[in-house]
């Protein structure tokens, strides 16, 4: 179904002349129901979401966490990030009971992401390697207990300095983006486990995040930590702790940057990445943090993976979001039109 007009807001977005209109299950809406944290909805449930998916036939709901959610809806699609076993199994539950509404995403899958480790071993099984570069993951090593243990742990994986090393579990608070970099083997008795001790890539202080929202992928610039060369290393000691530098909503679009540091990665390369990390992971909502390996044009690495990132700093999210929802449904009713 089409609707016509034609929007401009205060912005000067102009919105397409005729957007499509989404038909749930509960009739000409369709309904998705959100279990988000308060932090999550302000940024992400941002008036121009929801004002340009009701023009779609999207309404978006709270889900109330004190009730069955069986009780509530109903729902066409769950839209959750919220932590916790709890929470899992009243999921696991609901998709048992309510099969034919979509769960964005599985919490199984999501749990993946959760653990640093399990985090990038995908990544790291593709062996992803085509015509346009290779991607990789940094060195990495886990360390669960003793700090004391962690110079000779170090020195027999045989990983090289500068180490960062990050909090081995990622569960929303702020404790688990406290990272650090660590310049000599002392330090790093200092540290605190569990944690992932990571090769530190140079790559020119520019990082390049990777947003996807189902098939769609859109990359933007963020100013990251800068290279560390040889003087440093000899220079510096101990542990430098250090803020979350690429969510700063400050992004390196505009900036004056060394055009081999600023190219981004290929189109066709991130696109089919992104294509053989959907599978691998079950996942259709997450962003991955990519770095170039700095004096190579085509070496890169992915450091962080993030679920249901913050996708109010996307450019255009409010209709990648939206397409992505319609299409959800669209393929509900291709399924049940072929199985009837
Ligand atoms: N192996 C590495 N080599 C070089 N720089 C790194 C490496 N790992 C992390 N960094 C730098 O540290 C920053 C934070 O690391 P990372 O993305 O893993 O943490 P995070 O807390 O999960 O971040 P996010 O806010 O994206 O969830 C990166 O954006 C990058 O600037
Ligand atoms: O979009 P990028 O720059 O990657 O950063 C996101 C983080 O990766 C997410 O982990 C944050 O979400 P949570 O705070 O819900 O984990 C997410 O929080 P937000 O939705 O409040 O912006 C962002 O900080
Ligand atoms: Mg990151
Ligand atoms: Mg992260």
């Amino acid at each position: 179904m089409k609707l016509g007009g034609d929007i401009v807001y205060s912005n000067g977005e102009k919105e397409e002349e005729e957007e499509e209109v989404g038909e749930g299950r509960s009739g000409r809406k369709l309904v998705v129901g959100y279990a988000l944290t308060s932090k999550k909805v302000k940024s992400f449930l941002q008036p121009k979401l929801e004002r340009l998916a009701r023009k779609k036939g999207i309404l978006f709901v709270a889900i109330d966490q004190s009730r069955p959610l069986s009780e509530q809806g109903p729902f066409d699609i769950v839209l959750h990030k919220l932590t916790g076993r709890e929470w899992q199994q009243i999921l696991e539950d609901y998709h048992e009971q309510h099969p034919e509404v979509t769960v964005l995403d599985p919490p199984d899958a999501i749990q993946h992401l959760y653990n640093r480790q399990s985090m990038l071993q995908q990544v790291s099984d593709l062996n992803f390697s085509d015509p346009h570069g290779e991607v990789g993951v940094p060195k990495q090593l886990v360390i669960t207990d003793d700090p004391l243990s962690i110079p000779l742990a170090v020195a027999q994986a045989g990983l090289s300095l500068p180490l960062v090393a990050k909090p081995l579990v990622v569960d929303g608070s702020a404790k688990s983006h406290e990272l650090s970099l660590a310049y000599d083997q002392f330090s790093l008795s200092m540290l605190e486990p569990p944690l992932v001790l990571q090769e530190f890539v140079n790559h020119g202080g520019v990082l390049f995040k990777v947003y996807i929202v189902g098939e769609a992928i859109k990359v933007v610039r963020r100013f990251s930590l800068p290279n560390v060369n040889k003087h440093d290393l000899l220079h510096h000691t101990g542990l430098f702790r250090f803020p979350r530098v690429s969510c700063a909503s400050a992004n390196a679009e505009d900036a004056d940057l060394d055009p081999s540091i600023a190219e981004l990665p290929p189109r066709p390369m991130l696109e089919r990445l992104a294509r053989e990390l959907r599978r691998c992971l079950g996942l259709r909502l997450f962003n991955i943090d990519v770095i170039r390996e700095h004096g190579t044009r085509d070496r890169f690495y992915v450091i962080d993976i993030n679920y249901f990132p913050g996708y109010g700093k996307m450019p255009g999210y409010e209709h990648i979001f939206t397409d992505f929802l319609l299409s959800l449904v669209k393929g509900e009713y291709r399924r049940r039109i072929s199985t009837s």
